[in-house]
């Protein structure tokens, strides 16, 4: 008998019934063991899976690269199709456990079939998984679930791979709703930006060290590195400040942003400074000795610590940080060309690259968003100057937190009025821009323009 180990306080998981006597079957129960282990943690502890696996592998030194890949990937695909393998029975009954792996895997199409294999034995399951390999071409989500509906016979829908609570915050046409669960079963790629560089010469640069980089259609110094796992700090052009990591969706707010190059702007929720280091890039862009500054403010003193080193690394000047102390302005009133409020969301937008979130979360992490949200944007307001602009975004593609938002504060500030805008992607003309993870192969973002009267 082999017992797993289990964070939980639930009952181990035990192998019974069977000898175990090849050295893949034991590799794939020492595997599901680990996997086991992390995925109770993340749905026991409600705590996101990025971080309880970086925990994990920083007190687990002993894994090579390629474990971590099969643990990462495997344990990202559980995720991923967990919407399904719900379905399969409780995750604290070994067969069923072992049976969520051989799927998620077989989802996937991952490399490592022999152990897919070993894990669907160890199930007790009879499956045939092979029709998921015989394609060459990439299955849909819509041909996995018919696939697998009818090797498992378990009725299974596209729509269940998303919570109920979702398909009523988050409310979108069904074609739509098609093409954005689509999206959310496929991890999107490692999108950059190239800084204080063309864009094909960092492409260049970077495949000496052998980095695949393709460029983007959308914004000239946007490039797009692929889904394989990049370590940066080894990377000569990152040590450089050349390159800096951003989603294509977030990349879409400096853009809708438009600073110019002698403009004074607030960055009122600035993080780590993702969006305040593109601001500065797209400054310097239009003019090498723009005289235009950034102040990025946060509540979190640590963010913007790290924002100072990038801001370094980058060689970029006139960037200085304020942290929020209180509700009181950090920052002269109205004083701003522009204020960016990139607010503290649900982070629905991002589930592409969390599908974890997805069974962690629940509507909870929408309600509480709002009030918190109109309350900065109209605190922030202050801060703009007559003719300036404030630009609201959410990495939230709840109409709560986004359209609601907008909305109450356009009334509640006659004095604000809002820009049109052209949706990047799509080239349509809106007043409040989503962009929709599937659009353009990213994350999925909200963004509004207010111009000050
Ligand atoms: C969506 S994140 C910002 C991401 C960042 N702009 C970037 O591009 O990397 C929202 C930020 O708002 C900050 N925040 C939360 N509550 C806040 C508040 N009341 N005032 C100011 N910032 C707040 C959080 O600490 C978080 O860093």
């Amino acid at each position: 008998m082999t017992t797993f180990s289990t964070t939980s306080a639930k009952m181990p998981l035990t192998v019974t019934d069977m000898q175990v006597d090849s050295a893949m079957q034991r590799r794939a129960i020492s595997y599901a063991n680990t996997l086991f282990g992390l995925f109770d943690q993340v749905m026991v502890q409600k705590q996101p899976a990025d971080r309880i696996l970086a925990e994990y592998f920083r007190a687990h030194k002993q894994h090579g690269s390629k474990d971590r890949k099969v643990i990462r990937e495997t344990l990202f695909s559980v995720f991923r199709w967990w919407g399904w393998l719900k379905k399969f029975g409780d995750y604290q009954d070994s067969n069923t456990f072992f049976s969520a792996l051989s799927v998620a895997g077989a989802l996937e199409q991952h490399s490592w079939q022999p152990l897919t294999q070993a894990w669907l034995q160890l199930s007790h399951h009879s499956i045939d998984l092979s029709v998921f390999y015989q394609d060459e071409q990439v299955l849909s989500a819509a041909q996995k679930c018919q696939l697998l509906t009818h090797v498992s016979s378990i009725p299974l829908d596209l729509i269940d791979l998303v919570p109920d609570w979702f398909r009523e915050a988050c409310p979108v046409a069904e074609k739509q709703q098609t093409k954005l669960i689509e999206a959310l079963c496929t991890r999107p790629p490692i999108w950059a930006r190239a800084q204080n560089i063309d864009v094909k010469q960092l492409i260049k640069n970077l495949a000496t060290q052998e980095i695949h980089a393709i460029d983007s259609p959308h914004f000239i110094d946007a490039l797009n590195l692929g889904t394989k796992s990049i370590n940066l700090p080894s990377v000569d052009s990152y040590k450089r400040g050349q390159i800096e990591i951003q989603d294509l969706a977030s990349q879409v707010i400096g853009q809708i942003c438009q600073p110019k190059p002698h403009e004074q702007w607030w960055d009122a929720c600035s993080g780590a400074g993702g969006k305040t280091l593109q601001l500065r890039s797209l400054m310097l862009q239009q003019d090498s000795f723009s005289s235009g500054s950034i102040i990025a403010s946060d509540i979190r003193k640590k963010p913007l610590i790290e924002l100072v080193k990038r801001a370094k690394r980058a060689n970029f000047d006139n960037i200085t940080t304020m942290a929020w102390k209180d509700n009181t302005l950090p920052v002269k009133a109205a004083a701003f060309d522009g204020v960016l409020v990139d607010a503290p969301c649900s982070c629905t937008g991002t589930w592409r690259r969390n599908p974890d979130m997805r069974w962690i979360d629940d509507s909870r992490c929408i309600e509480d968003k709002p009030a918190l949200q109109l309350d900065i944007l109209s605190r922030s307001a202050a801060a703009v100057k007559t003719g300036g602009k404030l630009v609201y975004a959410t990495c939230s593609i709840s109409p709560q937190e986004n359209e609601a938002v907008v909305n109450a504060f356009a009334q509640q500030h006659p004095e604000f009025s809002q820009q049109r805008l052209t949706h990047p992607f799509t080239h349509e003309k809106v007043t409040m821009l989503t962009v929709w993870p599937q659009e353009a192969n990213s994350d999925g973002m909200f963004v509004a323009v207010f111009i000050k009267q």
